[in-house]
């Protein structure tokens, strides 16, 4: 097909890129550099979502791990675990006077406050729909932009997205995690016809689906002025609009409810580094390159040259794909050891082993080790 832009680059090649933008184990470093993540999400229904959230993107490796959450939430969530933060300041239609006439930018002013000190966020994990909540978080995204922070949008966090597209569009700092269901309704949302995925499961041969389903996934890059998005799946498909790489690493057998969020988690992380390697934090062996990979022949060349620095578009979307080949091996993993009785938790566990074995610990870590 014509008209997709995969950049079919093979897994060892973009492996070894990513070993590029993980910050390497130093002496020098203080408590923070290696990533402060917040995870945006937990209400009454949902504490596990939050918590999956976080717990990957520590163990994944990122220094520190918040969860922003409604209040009814937090004790539930702190007690999962004494390494995360918990900060019960999300309000809700229960904790306002006059759930009608709030001010929802003041109401947001808590966690806008904490956000200059943060490095990545990820929304949505467990949000919840309660309609104050929503309001609030639409106003924590519109200040994220504002300070060019990037964040991971997941789950009922997507449904903002659904209702007020300008929130995101064209931001080029953020990952959308629609799972099937979610991509149908922000593409309707948007206008974009799209064949549903089992329509397409029926009609085309494998080769073709792909090519169908990245499509769709263009499409819908393009309707968002290219925001990155992980169409989640049997595969999953990344685009930015003008490139998409697949990412197929094998999986387990299991779909229990919560994969999404070591998903999520991982990408919070990845997105921290990433924000590391643009600060130059480390330093590289790669060659300088000024140049934003605007195209997929730019950044399939970004990604094939070992020594060349590259550009955020490409980090963005090699940040998505190493989050999603990290997730799919968790759950490989867990699936291999637990078989139908796999659960969300069975992934956390899997992490550090799926880095070390996808990725290893860059050169200069080794040294420390
Ligand atoms: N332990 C927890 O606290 C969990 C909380 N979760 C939260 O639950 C809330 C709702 O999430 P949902 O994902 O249920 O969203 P929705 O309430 O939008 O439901 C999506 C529905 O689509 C179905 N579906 C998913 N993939 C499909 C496919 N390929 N083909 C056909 N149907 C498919 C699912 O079974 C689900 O019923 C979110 O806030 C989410 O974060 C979930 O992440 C699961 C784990
Ligand atoms: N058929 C499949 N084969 C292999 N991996 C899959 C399959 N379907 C989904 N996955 C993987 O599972 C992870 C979660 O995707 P899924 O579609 O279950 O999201 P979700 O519905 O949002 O999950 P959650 O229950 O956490 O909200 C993704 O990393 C995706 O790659
Ligand atoms: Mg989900």
């Amino acid at each position: 097909m014509e008209s997709v832009h995969h950049v079919s680059t093979s897994s060892k090649i973009l492996f070894g890129k990513v070993r590029k933008i993980v910050p390497p184990m130093l002496e020098k470093f203080h408590k923070g550099q290696l990533g402060r993540v917040a995870v945006i999400g937990g209400c009454v229904d949902y504490t596990g979502a939050p918590y999956f959230s976080a717990m990957a993107s520590a163990k994944l490796g990122c220094d520190m791990s918040h969860v922003l959450c409604e209040r009814s939430a937090a004790p539930v969530v702190k007690s999962y675990s004494p390494n995360l933060m918990v900060h019960p300041i999300l309000p809700s239609v229960d904790t306002v006077k006059d759930p009608k006439s709030i001010d929802a930018p003041s109401l947001a002013s808590p966690i806008i406050s904490m956000l200059s000190r943060l490095h990545a966020l990820v929304i949505g994990p467990g949000l919840g729909r309660d309609e104050v909540t929503l309001k609030v978080v639409a106003e924590v995204i519109k200040e994220a932009r504002t300070q060019s922070i990037p964040f991971v949008l997941d789950a009922d966090g997507l449904l903002i997205v659904t209702e007020h597209p300008d929130l995101v569009k064209g931001y080029k700092q953020c990952i959308l995690t629609p799972n099937v269901v979610e991509f149908g309704r922000l593409a309707k949302a948007l206008g974009i016809k799209v064949a549903s995925q089992a329509d397409i499961a029926k009609n085309e041969q494998d080769g073709d689906k792909i090519n169908k389903e990245t499509e769709a996934c263009e499409q819908l890059s393009k309707a968002l002025g290219g925001v990155t998005i992980i169409q989640k799946g049997s595969h999953d498909v990344i685009s930015n609009g003008a490139a998409s790489i697949i990412s197929d690493i094998r999986g387990g057998l299991k779909r229990s409810g919560g994969q999404g969020d070591t998903l999520t988690g991982s990408l919070g992380t990845m997105l921290a580094w990433r924000a590391a390697y643009h600060a130059r934090m480390w330093d590289s062996d790669e060659k300088d390159n000024d140049k934003e990979a605007e195209n997929k022949d730019d950044v399939r060349a970004e990604l094939e040259d070992e020594n060349k620095r590259m550009s955020p578009a490409t980090t963005l979307l090699l940040a998505a794909w190493a989050g999603s080949a990290i997730t799919r091996e968790c759950s490989r993993r867990a699936f291999e050891a637990k078989g139908r009785s796999m659960q969300a938790s069975d992934l956390t566990e899997e992490v550090h082993g799926s880095f070390l074995r996808l990725i290893g610990e860059p050169e200069a870590s080794k040294t420390h080790l």
